[in-house]
């Protein structure tokens, strides 16, 4: 029986973008959320030997408490029905910033949560995870078959079609990584502003040396969260003189009031990746995540 893919109803279309890409057939959990908030799962098999000897399970791990349960109890129970291969395809993965106890006895969830999904899963492929002091996936999930792909190359082929000729910043250091791809491909000018995080909602933001008056300048980032980092370098950039300021993040994840913090800094359009499902989503992951999902299928086992 040829590999299917599972997915959640609320996921519905990133999932079936991938399907189509990879040419998987996708079929849908169902899920029931009781009142006390237990979950009760519907696998689309039910008579004996219908369920496929490798299956993909597709979730992204924004609101990951939840999701990391529907994981454990999705990959189980493909096992007990014969599945021999079971591959998650996570376009954003949680739990990853916590890379060490920054206070004694703080729990390294990076390490505990990478262990519990190398357990359930043969193959784990995700986008751009937000890995601070190890460089490779498979330090957090350990196994062969740990792969991290990069959002920036599609958001860079959105940018240069939406804005040619704007200078490409990451609001931080650390997204240098991600405005230096996108500037390798479309040959923009690009660069990093400093930032130092005060606390999850507040952060300072200094603007590198470059000059951007008059320039239409394109924040990028891996991830958009309380939205703060992106509001403060673009009212940074609108101070100096930048005559309109985009975002373009790999990982939607716009917590609570996120948007309306980047509205009112100044910020124009906000684009992202289906990597999270968002109304801000405005290029597919599917072509990227397809190819590495069937290089993947040949080599699992
Ligand atoms: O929308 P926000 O709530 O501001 O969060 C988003 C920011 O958080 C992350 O970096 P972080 O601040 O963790 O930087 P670090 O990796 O250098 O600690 C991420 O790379 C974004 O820049």
């Amino acid at each position: 029986m040829s590999p299917e893919l599972l997915h959640f109803s609320d996921e519905a279309a990133p999932a079936r973008r991938l399907a189509e890409a990879a040419g998987l057939i996708a079929r849908v959990v169902e899920r029931h959320r009781f009142p006390d908030e237990e979950l009760k799962l519907r696998m689309p098999f039910t008579a004996a030997n219908d369920t496929p000897e490798t299956l993909v399970v597709f979730r992204s791990l924004d609101r990951p408490n939840e999701k990391l349960v529907e994981l454990l109890l999705v990959a189980r129970d493909a096992r007990s029905r014969g599945a021999r291969r079971v591959v998650l395809v996570a376009p954003y993965l949680a739990y990853m910033r916590q890379d060490i106890a920054f206070q004694p006895g703080e729990i390294v969830s990076q390490t505990i949560v990478g262990g519990f999904l190398a357990e359930l899963f043969d193959a784990v492929i995700t986008v751009d995870p937000h890995l601070h002091r190890i460089e490779r996936l498979d330090q957090a999930i350990p196994g062969e078959h740990a792969i991290a792909l990069s959002g920036a190359p599609r958001l860079a082929e959105l940018i240069a079609a939406k804005r040619p000729g704007a200078l490409l910043l990451g609001p931080d250091e650390e997204a240098l990584q991600w405005v230096r791809q996108a500037a390798a491909a479309t040959g923009l000018d690009y660069g990093a502003c400093r930032k130092v995080r005060h606390g999850d909602r507040d952060v300072s933001i200094a603007l590198p040396a470059l000059d951007v008056e008059g320039r239409q300048v394109v924040l990028m980032d891996d991830v958009a969260s309380s939205g703060h980092t992106l509001a403060g370098a673009a009212r940074r950039l609108l101070e100096a003189g930048a005559v309109s300021v985009d975002v373009a993040v790999t990982h939607a994840l716009f917590a609570d009031d996120a948007l309306a913090v980047i509205a009112a800094s100044g910020v124009g359009e906000v684009w992202s990746t289906d990597c999270i499902a968002h109304a801000s989503n405005a290029i597919t992951m599917a072509p990227v995540l397809a190819r590495a999902l069937q290089d993947v299928l040949k080599c699992v086992d």
